[in-house]
Order: structure tokens, then sequence, then C-alpha cells
């Protein structure tokens, strides 16, 4: 068996059709979709994702504004534009680019965030209404994910999935959204004892440990979905995932490479958020 490639770029053209038609929509109405990023110091793969994400949103039709401060910026100070931005009728959606310097209380960064626009789903209001199956902004890559799926008619109800890694960005969120869809979830850790024992009973895989070539080909059932959502830059410089994508390849039924998988969802995602956060408030402040 050969699997087939989940074309991330492909599935995030689609998702994209559709924002610019919500897009011009909201547009027609008189309101433009607006997002608002907070990046702070120099990390050069967060210039890479923020700059990207302003991109999309150009290239769908929102208007974002990138707020850039230095590594040594006092919490207070990010944290007062973000009580500005939520304030602000133009800003839909807010997000804080991760991971924050050392010295920031990330957790409190986040909690700032107003809820309504709170568009990549990491407050702890809206982590914990996902955990109770009603979200308003799931988090952007597990959201990507279920979306790569849905776009597969890849079934999820009554799957064993195994999710390896529990970030709160990817691993927990992932393992949430899909027990919610009814499939048998089981989290594991890049450390986990024996690990293999777990991936070999899944029917979707899912892995975002931040571990190079840590899926080989004997920890995958035949005909498994193999989604990686690692992202590893190679001393030689290149960009590899957490599944040894060749050798898998030869046993799943699909697989999703890095990069062009879940990466580009991700940003997708993000703007779909926004423009849900767009509509929702333009609906409230209507009545
Ligand atoms: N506030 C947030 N911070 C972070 C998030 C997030 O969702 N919200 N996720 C990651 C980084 N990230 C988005 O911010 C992100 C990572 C990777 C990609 C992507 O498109 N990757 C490409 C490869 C790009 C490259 O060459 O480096 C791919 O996989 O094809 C998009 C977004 C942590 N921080």
């Amino acid at each position: 068996m050969v699997a087939k490639i989940i074309d991330g770029k492909a599935v995030a053209q689609h998702v994209r059709a559709q924002c610019r038609e919500e897009t011009a929509a909201l547009k027609a109405r008189g309101v433009t979709p607006g997002l608002a990023v907070i990046i702070v110091g120099d990390n050069p793969a967060s210039k890479v994702y923020v700059a990207n994400k302003v991109k999309a949103c150009t290239e769908v039709g929102l208007h974002s504004t990138v707020y850039a401060f230095a590594a040594d910026t006092p919490d207070a100070e990010v944290e007062a534009k973000i009580l500005a931005l939520n304030a602000d009728p133009l800003v839909h959606g807010i997000l804080v680019q991760l991971p924050l310097p050392k010295h920031f209380d990330a957790k409190r960064v986040l909690a700032a965030i107003s809820v309504d626009k709170d568009v990549d789903g990491f407050h702890l209001y809206n982590v914990g209404a996902l955990a109770q199956g009603e979200t308003v902004f799931p988090p952007c890559t597990p959201y990507g994910v279920s979306k790569m799926l849905e776009y597969e008619n890849i079934p999820i109800e009554g799957q064993n999935v195994v999710v390896v890694g529990a970030s709160n960005i990817v691993g927990k969120p992932m393992a949430m959204m899909l027990m919610q869809r009814d499939a048998t979830v089981c989290i594991c850790h890049a450390k986990t004892r024996d690990l293999a024992q777990f991936t070999i009973l899944a029917d979707i895989l899912v892995v975002a440990a931040g571990v190079p070539n840590l899926i080989l080909p004997q920890m995958v059932r035949t005909g498994a979905v193999v989604i990686d959502v690692g992202i590893n830059r190679l001393p030689d410089g290149r960009l590899v995932g957490d599944v040894d994508f060749e050798g898998v390849r030869q046993k799943a039924s699909y697989i999703s490479p890095v990069p062009g998988g879940v990466g580009p969802m991700t940003i997708t995602m993000l703007v779909h958020n926004t423009i849900q956060a767009a509509r929702r408030q333009a609906e409230l402040a209507e009545g």
C-alpha cells in the first residue's frame, strides 16, 4: 500500500476560497474583518509565521496589523496593548505569536485577550469551552487537521486515534476535538514507554512531538491515516516532520507531508476564525 498524500496547500486553497466569499459578504455589510498580531522578540521562525499570516489576510481581503515589541518589553506594556485592541471595534481578532520570551507569563498575557477576539482559541475560557464541546474558536492547528480529514472524507466516529504530543497548542486540543467526534482517543508523549504499542493501534495517528523520525514504519498499522504536525529544522537546513515520511508512506492509507501539510492549514484556520469573530461581533452590534 502506498499512501495518498494529503495536500495541505490544496485544502487550504479550498477553505480560503470559502473565506473570500464570506469576507466579501461581510464587506457588503460594511464590516472588514480585522486581525491584530502581536509579536515579541526576534525569533526568526515566528517572524516568518507572522509575515505569512499577514499575507494570508491580505489574500483573502482581511485587514491586519502587526505590533512588534522588543524581547525585553515588560509584560505590562504588551498587556496594555492587548487591552487597547480589545476595545478597538475595527479589530475582530487578536493573537500573540508564541513562544513568548522566557520572562513572560504567557498564560497571563493570553488571558488578557478578550474571549470574543481570541481567534487562536488559547484563552482559558475557550480552552474550557473546548473541553465541553462548545468552543467558538477552535485552535488553528488541530482545527486545520480536522478540516484535512473532512476534506478527504476520512471517518472519525468510532476510530482509534492516537495523538503523540500533549502541547496546549496542538496535542491537547486535538485530542478533545476528536473525542468530541466520538473517536477513541489515546494521548502519548515522545517519552511514552514503548510508544509503538500505542501507535500501532491507531486508525488515525496525529504526531506533534517535535522529534524528527519519531514514527517509523513498524510503529504504524497498515492502512492507518498519519498526520504529521512536527516542524523540525535539521542541521542541513531541511524542514522535516516527526514521521519517517518515505517509510511510513509505504504502509499508511493517507499521510500529510512536512512542509506542505498541516502548516498551511494553521494559517488558513486563523483567517477563518477571524472572519467568524467579525461576523459574530457584527451580529451582536446589529442586535
Ligand atoms: N499564536 C500562535 N503561535 C503559534 C502557533 C499558533 O497557532 N498560534 N503555531 C505555531 C507556529 N505557526 C503559527 O503561528 C505556524 C507554523 C508553521 C506553519 C507553516 O506553514 N509551516 C510550513 C513551513 C514553513 C517554513 O518553511 O518554516 C509547512 O509546514 O508547510 C504555519 C504556522 C507555533 N506558534
